[in-house]
């Protein structure tokens, strides 16, 4: 592999030293740049040609066999540490071995949400980054056109999140909105906004999910927001037959979604 590679080993050196602190979470939250952490995400995020503009990898164990036919046209710095520095940087014990540093991207236009027969997932107020994080990889899996995080959601750069999302957050646009401008927004554009809630009449096998819509899933404890209910044109509800008062958000969203794209595709 011809690409040049820096070699961090030591925390003394100067350069070594602004290198580190450019891994530093707190230096990347100010540069707008996010960490990415094994094999995977640092291949998704090369092959969907996200801006990733540092590789790290272990020194003791080398590139990664995956990665290295890809590198060789990536434009960016690539760096060998010992492990001693992978895991500094990391914040664990046991550090993958590879991470990278990749540049926040934000989606200025909107034109995603907008298309014609589009489905889109409304995050309103969801908290725990395991759950955001599986339900982009759900909308990335049934082919949804965008997620939109709706203030108070957990932010799309908390590690978790990203790990989560097992590199669908590069497959699709993730849209940071409040939900107050936008929502309007979809209803004067003829787009359905279908809610959820336990007190639904409506089930989600009953409704049609071929028009423009976007699915509403609401906050872990309280749900959708009073506004978010207000704007809706329905709830649905995924029946529940046992004792379970609710499901997992990420559960009742990948649930929801399977059931458009049934619709859509497979009816
Ligand atoms: C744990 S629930 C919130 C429970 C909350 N106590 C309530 O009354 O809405 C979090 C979110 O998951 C989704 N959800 C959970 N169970 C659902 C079901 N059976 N049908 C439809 N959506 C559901 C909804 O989006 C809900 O806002």
């Amino acid at each position: 592999m011809s690409k040049s590679i820096l070699s961090l080993t030591s925390l003394q050196n100067d350069t070594v030293k602004a290198m580190a602190a450019l891994l530093e979470k707190k230096h990347r939250d100010r540069t707008g740049q996010f960490l990415i952490e094994g094999v995977h995400l640092v291949q998704e995020a090369l092959l969907a040609g996200a801006d990733v503009q540092t590789i790290v990898f272990d020194a003791e164990r080398g590139i990664p066999a995956e990665l290295k036919k890809l590198l060789q046209n990536a434009d960016c710095t690539l760096i060998e540490a010992t492990t001693g520095i992978m895991a500094k940087c990391t914040g664990t014990d046991s550090p993958p071995p590879v991470f990278g540093v990749v540049a926040k991207s934000r989606y200025e236009e909107a034109a995603a949400l907008f298309k014609a027969q589009s489905l889109v997932v409304v995050l309103d107020g969801v908290r725990d980054p395991g759950n955001v994080g599986t339900i982009i990889r759900s909308a990335d899996a049934v082919g949804a056109d965008a997620v939109v995080l709706g203030r108070g959601s957990v932010d799309l750069y908390n590690p978790k999140t990203v790990r989560s999302t097992m590199g669908s957050l590069f497959h699709l646009p993730i849209i940071e909105a409040d939900l107050a401008e936008l929502l309007p927004e979809a209803k004067k554009q003829g787009i359905r906004l279908v809610g959820t809630s336990l007190q639904a009449s409506a089930t989600c096998y009953g409704y049609d999910w071929s028009g423009p819509t976007w699915l509403l899933l609401g906050n872990e404890s309280n749900g959708l927001s009073s506004y978010s209910l207000e704007m809706v044109d329905e709830n649905v509800i995924i029946p529940m037959h046992g004792q379970s008062e609710s499901l997992n958000v990420a559960m009742a969203g990948t649930v929801l979604l399977y059931e458009a794209l049934r619709q859509r595709k497979y009816a």
